[in-house]
């Protein structure tokens, strides 16, 4: 079986270096030999890791999708465009295809399986949510037969890094930023790690998968963790929380309707949380289903040679196929109901800065009553003139907590309000 690869840079040079060094016993394993005939790149004089034959390169996508010899394309490259004509252009002359590219799976999957499904060939992503991790196809194929409640964890290897750091080491956020970068853990724009539109990408794909519904990425309610700081880390940590960053995809009753409520946003858990201890680019991620109970997915969620190594499971499982002339299981999908972030509850944790004046506290804490907020415990940092006061509520709805902030922002005494994040129970 011939390869065509897109793009050469952590994850296509990774999988190069795997089927260097596994061919042998893949082709033992599946009686196939798999061979990359030609790599796409952008620049032919770019330095390249040693293993890759710089032979194979070429700037030319045509040389690859359009070769009749290449039964298998492989898009490394990230981005909507080029990615998702050359995938189109590769189904339509009759090759299977495996991207790692979840920003273009979640707006764009259902038009690629039609067409998939049309030329009858495979397009696998196992890489595409949560690296080398086994997830989607536990999910497409082992918990097909299961009515799952909800898929939650952490999908976005390089913010927990950057947490992680953040709190075992106080490292600043851009150090941070800079080493995951080094570590192959990052988008090419890192934005879209830490604005939350990476794991935004991957609730998406990952609840289309376990609810069987259309939930594209624009259907997920999204906040990174960019305006984090190491205030808001320090407090956590002194009072026995972690901040991660959550993909929670369930399914959630509204007005007398089943709706899916699928968000992305940081959050304090206690220490003692099972995904407290997910450190550095580990994702985990945990699966509730009515007959199976619970369910947890852990490992390497980035990286050139985890993610590769799930590029390298689809292109066996897209070889054998091709090889035996079937193709993936289809599933048939429904339009998504969301529902309204407003409607959900959670507990909160709210910092603001005051004028540190007597009446301030009181007037402060009758706003989150009269807004139906209920404080459970309050600390108050003096920073001279000013105050920070820092509040955990109890639970309370999104609304009630969006109001409680326009309130507070209309007293006088209210310097400055942060972001407020959500607090999970243990
Ligand atoms: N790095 C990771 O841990 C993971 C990455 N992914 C996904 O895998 C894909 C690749 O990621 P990385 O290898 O980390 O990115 P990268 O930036 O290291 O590599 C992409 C390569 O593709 C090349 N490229 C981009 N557009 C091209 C074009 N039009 N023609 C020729 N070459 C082009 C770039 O020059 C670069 O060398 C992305 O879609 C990413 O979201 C998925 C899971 C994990
Ligand atoms: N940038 C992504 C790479 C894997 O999907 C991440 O950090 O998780
Ligand atoms: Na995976």
């Amino acid at each position: 079986m011939k390869i065509g690869l897109l793009g050469c840079g952590n994850v296509g040079s990774a999988f190069v270096k795997i089927l260097i060094d596994n061919g042998d016993s893949i082709k033992e394993r599946i009686g196939e030999n798999l061979e990359i005939s030609k790599i796409l790149v952008r620049d032919l004089n770019r330095e390249r890791d040693p293993w890759i034959n710089t032979e194979l390169l070429t700037t030319e996508a045509e040389s690859i999708v359009g070769d009749p010899e290449i039964d298998i394309v492989v898009e490394v490259m990230g981005d909507l465009n080029p990615s998702k004509s050359l995938i189109e252009a590769s189904l339509r002359r009759g090759k299977s295809v495996v991207t790692a590219n979840k920003a273009l799976l979640a707006e764009h999957y259902f038009e690629i399986e039609e067409l998939a499904e049309q030329v009858g060939r495979d397009v696998f992503f196992e890489a595409a949510v949560a690296g080398g991790i086994p997830l989607i196809r536990s999910l497409r194929v082992s918990l097909v037969g299961e009515r799952l409640s909800r898929v939650t964890g952490i999908v976005n290897g390089t913010t927990n890094f950057i947490l992680t750091r953040m709190h075992e080491e106080s490292l600043a956020f851009e150090e941070a930023l800079a080493m995951a970068q080094r570590l192959g853990y990052a988008e090419a724009d890192p934005r879209a790690d830490l604005e939350g539109y990476d794991a935004a990408a991957k609730a998406a794909i990952l609840s289309s998968i376990a609810f069987g519904m259309k939930v594209r990425f624009q259907d997920v309610l999204c906040e990174g963790i960019s305006n984090l700081t190491a205030k808001d880390v320090e407090f956590a940590s002194r009072h026995g929380f972690v901040i991660k960053l959550i993909a929670e995809c369930a399914r959630v009753q509204y007005e007398n309707s089943q709706r899916l409520s699928v968000r992305v946003f940081p959050a304090l858990l206690p220490a003692t949380h099972p995904l407290s201890s997910v450190r550095d680019a580990f994702n985990a991620i945990f699966v509730e289903g009515e007959a199976v109970g619970e369910l947890m997915f852990y490992g390497r969620g980035a990286g050139g040679l985890p993610t590769a190594s799930a590029v390298m499971g689809d292109v066996i499982d897209a070889a054998q196929n091709l090889h035996y002339g079937s193709t993936e299981r289809r599933l048939r999908r429904r339009e998504v109901k969301v529902v309204p972030l407003d409607a959900l509850e959670s507990n909160f944790y709210v910092a603001i800065e005051v004028a540190d004046k007597p009446g301030v506290l009181a007037k402060v804490a009758t706003v989150f009553g009269e807004c139906g907020v209920s404080i459970a415990s309050m600390e108050q940092i003096g920073l001279g003139e000013e105050a920070r006061l820092v509040f955990l509520t109890h639970s309370a709805k999104e609304r009630s907590m969006v109001l409680t902030l326009d309130a507070l922002a209309q007293l006088d005494s209210v310097r400055k309000i942060h972001r407020y994040l959500r607090v999970i129970d243990g």
